[in-house]
């Protein structure tokens, strides 16, 4: 028999380690309360695919995710990748910011190795929990050959989803995760990797991005637009010193007449914006609802908000030029 792999897995909490009061409680538990050590002894099965070992990076509810947990992460993840007895990582993860922290990792793992984020939408108290099957499977994937060169992939309900697409679709069900109009990559069946599709945006080794050195990523945050919209929320950013604003727009990213004033002020003043947009699909077009041209807006493409957020302070990082910009928002 081949050698197995030899899987690391980093544990970042969620509901995957998460505990509730009784085996029915599958909303209203804790987050983040077992440790990495736990959670691999509790499926014997991995034993099978990989020689997997843990370590506890932090130990949080997803959405108390931040830019310094993700440099920590992201740093950790490099580290270990270039250690040549360490063939894939899986990292165990909260769901609600699951997308965020893949797409991060996306741009600035530095590897062609397997990266593999896994949650669980159920604690690992209740009846049916679905962290046992996922880290399964996640495990077999990050072991696998298929997985190599095909950036940071998601793994629940025997699905593997890409970094760049994949988002969460429902509140509280299994089949949350999706990437609704590109696809999904492929599935886990019986511990097996099958891939039918990959994404034609460049990830991982391919990026420009590094982080190695940086301590901290510019300030950017999310506007979301409406009817009656307002100027209330991108006021606030710009006073607090942001350096960049993703407005979520509505439809192929429409802006209110004050909305489109006043972001053309703030971008004269030298804060990045970004044009994004609410519906989750669809590209968001640049010169189309807004002569970006003339407001030297950059447009996310297909990116969502919270990932154009990504994007953009990444790109702050390297360039305050929005034509730089707007390629980067074409090429990942
Ligand atoms: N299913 C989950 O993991 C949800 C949890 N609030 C988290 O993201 O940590």
């Amino acid at each position: 028999a081949d050698k197995l792999p030899n899987v690391m897995i980093l544990a970042t909490g969620g509901t995957i380690a998460g505990t509730g009061a009784t085996s029915t409680t599958t909303v209203g538990y804790t987050a983040a309360k077992i440790g990495v050590e736990r959670l691999i002894e509790a499926v014997p099965e991995l034993q099978k695919v990989a020689q997997v070992k843990g370590e506890q990076v932090f130990q949080i509810a997803s959405e108390n995710m931040n830019n310094e947990h993700w440099l920590k992460l992201a740093k950790r993840v490099n580290e270990v990748l270039k250690k040549s007895d360490v063939d894939g990582v899986v990292i165990t993860h909260g769901t609600d910011t699951i997308e965020e922290t893949a797409y991060f990792l996306n741009l600035v793992v530095k590897s062609k190795k397997p990266v593999v984020i896994v949650g669980a939408m159920r604690p690992a108290t209740a009846i049916s929990a679905d962290g046992p099957i996922n880290l399964y499977n996640a495990v077999a994937l990050a072991g696998s050959k298929e997985a190599v060169g095909q950036g940071v992939l998601v793994s629940l309900n025997d699905e593997i989803q890409g970094a760049r697409d994949v988002t969460k679709t429902n509140t509280i069900t299994g089949h949350t995760f999706r990437a609704p109009e590109l696809g999904s990559l492929g599935y886990m069946v019986s511990g097996q990797a099958k891939f039918y599709r990959s994404s034609t945006r460049k990830h991982t080794s391919e990026t420009e991005f590094d982080v190695s050195r940086l301590e901290t990523l510019p300030a950017v945050d999310i506007a979301y637009g409406t009817a009656n919209a307002n100027t209330l929320a991108i006021d606030a950013f710009a006073a607090a010193g942001d350096a960049g604003i993703v407005y979520a727009g509505t439809g192929d990213g429409s802006l209110s007449t004050a909305v489109r004033a006043r972001l053309t002020e703030l971008r004269q003043q030298g804060i990045h914006i970004n044009r994004s947009s609410r519906t989750g699909n669809g590209p968001t077009v640049r010169g189309g609802e807004n002569d970006d041209d003339k407001t030297d807006f950059t447009v996310s493409d297909t990116l969502t908000p919270q990932k154009a957020r990504i994007l953009l302070m990444l790109a702050l990082t390297k360039t305050k030029d929005s034509k730089e910009i707007q390629r980067m928002f074409y090429t990942y």
